[in-house]
């Protein structure tokens, strides 16, 4: 990190500037100082930028947010921290989409602001890096109690001595690109860079560049010697994320790379020799690719060293509650707000869903409930509508079992005795009146349903001393 990077303050409070300049500089940092929005913009405008911009919110002439919209289209990749009340949180996270973002809340502790602006710079210096890793930067640590994550820790930690070519499997926002991080960070070459690349989110025709560099006036619009992830990688780790989605030609270059440990820039002749552990990810099943042609056997078998599964969020729903409560506290402190709690009924609802994009569908769920969740305590109504209605629609949902067997427990702990006595009752009714709500309240269709002759459920029904018409038309019996 460069110690005498430059951070700009704009706020109309003079006392804050002062007190944000002085702990700055104490802390070895340059500042500049604006009153006013727009004469930072004007700076901006003429391509002078700061490693790290604060700003407050509300003042005079164009407010923080306007100017937080001239650094997205200016210097899309500056960190900026915005000084806000709480009454401004919501415009605040309006504007929150892209952008590195951080938030400090007023009052403010002056080592908390120092703290931000010294994370926000290492951000600034990861992105220069080039990593793609998201948010500040921070590596998250990875949660999971299930056996299925105990299995992935211990690989990490066997691994960490090593430099071996990993090939990790799992389904998307299952924490692939966490556990390859981690996987670096535990590794004799964490000093170095960790360099994540997505294949799927590049261009055919500017990956070879991309990984590779190229040489000035390589092809058109190259107009500069570029180096590729590659280079940038030496020493450290690339992680080539949805490898699947390699293009042949690219394939057969890496594969060679990592025979070699040489390659060309693209344009290039002189061979550059680079020392870099690859982990590759994908959520594709790549012995099938194999099979059918579109990935290369030679290159599978490089990268399918040490294989390290994750498994669904759905394959670890005991893992749902402790990581929605670590979603819920930092999306709380990125917000500056209380974290919400889930009731246990919560809790349960959210374990019994599918999830089909896996543990970051629920950190995105975690920050929509910061956000929009009227109360501290979040109930299941509290919840994003289209959760509500895809458990509905989830037929094979077999969680009651597990709601069930916490009653019984919470029962039998209680020294209830003779439980059938209340659960079986309790149990048929729920089961016919679903059974008549889905007949429109028809008893011989609702029997059906149940798989019972129409006397038993008239019989059931009158036992259970249930108070419910039978819409259809009984004379004719
Ligand atoms: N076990 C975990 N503990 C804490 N956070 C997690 C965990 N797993 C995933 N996350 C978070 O969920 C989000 C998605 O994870 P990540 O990007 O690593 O998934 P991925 O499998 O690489 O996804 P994709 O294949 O779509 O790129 C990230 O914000 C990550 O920090």
């Amino acid at each position: 990190m460069n110690p005498s990077a430059n951070v700009w303050i704009v706020d109309d409070d003079r006392s804050i500037r002062w007190v944000l300049e002085k702990a700055l500089q104490q802390d070895g940092l340059q500042t500049v100082c604006f009153d006013n929005a727009d004469s930072a913009v004007a700076r901006l405008r003429r391509q002078q930028r700061p490693d790290v911009l604060i700003s407050d919110i509300r003042m005079p002439g164009s407010s923080g947010l306007e100017l937080l919209a001239s650094v997205r289209e200016l210097h899309p990749g500056l960190p900026v921290i915005i000084i806000t009340a709480h009454s401004d949180l919501d415009s605040a996270v309006a504007s929150y989409q892209g952008g590195a973002f951080e938030y400090l809340p007023k009052p403010f502790d002056v080592d908390e602001a120092v703290a931000l602006v010294r994370r926000a710079l290492a951000h600034s210096s990861e992105q220069e890096a080039g990593s793609t890793g998201g948010g500040l930067a921070h590596t998250p640590e990875i949660i999971g109690e299930a056996p299925a994550m105990q299995e992935v820790f211990r690989a990490i930690g066997r691994l960490s001595h090593s430099n071996i070519t990993v090939l990790i499997n799992g389904e998307s926002g299952t924490g692939k690109e966490l556990v390859a991080h981690a996987l670096h960070r535990h590794s004799p070459r964490s000093r170095g860079s960790f360099i994540a690349l997505n294949m799927a989110a590049i261009p055919r025709e500017l990956m070879e560049s991309e990984l590779f560099g190229h040489e000035k006036g390589a092809f058109t619009g190259a107009a500069l010697q570029r180096r590729g992830r590659f280079e940038q990688a030496d020493g450290g780790t690339l992680f080539l994320d949805e490898i699947g989605d390699m293009p042949a030609e690219t394939q057969t270059r890496l594969l060679r790379v990592l025979a070699d440990g040489e390659f060309y820039r693209v344009g290039g002749h002189a061979p550059i020799k680079v020392d870099v552990r690859i982990i590759a990810a994908t959520h594709q099943d790549l012995e099938a690719l194999v099979q059918a042609g579109k990935f290369r056997e030679d290159l599978f078998h490089r990268l399918n060293v040490i294989r390290i599964h994750i498994p669904t969020l759905a394959e670890r729903r005991e893992d749902i509650p402790t990581l929605a409560r670590h979603f819920l506290a930092r999306a709380a402190k990125e917000l500056a707000v209380e974290p919400k709690v889930l009731r246990p009924q919560t809790e349960e609802y959210l374990k019994a869903l599918p999830w089909p994009g896996n543990v970051r569908q629920l950190e995105n769920t975690c920050r929509w409930i910061t956000v929009m969740a009227s109360g501290r305590e979040v109930l299941v109504d509290d919840l994003p509508p289209e959760l509500l209605a895809q458990h509905q629609g989830t037929p094979s949902d077999s969680n009651w079992e597990q709601s069930l067997r916490n009653w019984a427990d919470q029962q039998l702990t209680r020294g209830v005795r003779n439980l059938l006595d209340e659960a079986v009752p309790a149990f048929e009714r729920v089961m016919i009146e679903t059974a008549l709500k889905h007949s429109a309240g028809r008893r011989r269709d609702a029997a059906l349903l149940l798989g019972w002759g129409r006397n038993t459920l008239t019989r059931k029904i009158k036992e259970l001393g249930m108070n419910v018409a039978d819409t259809e038309d009984d004379s004719g019996e």
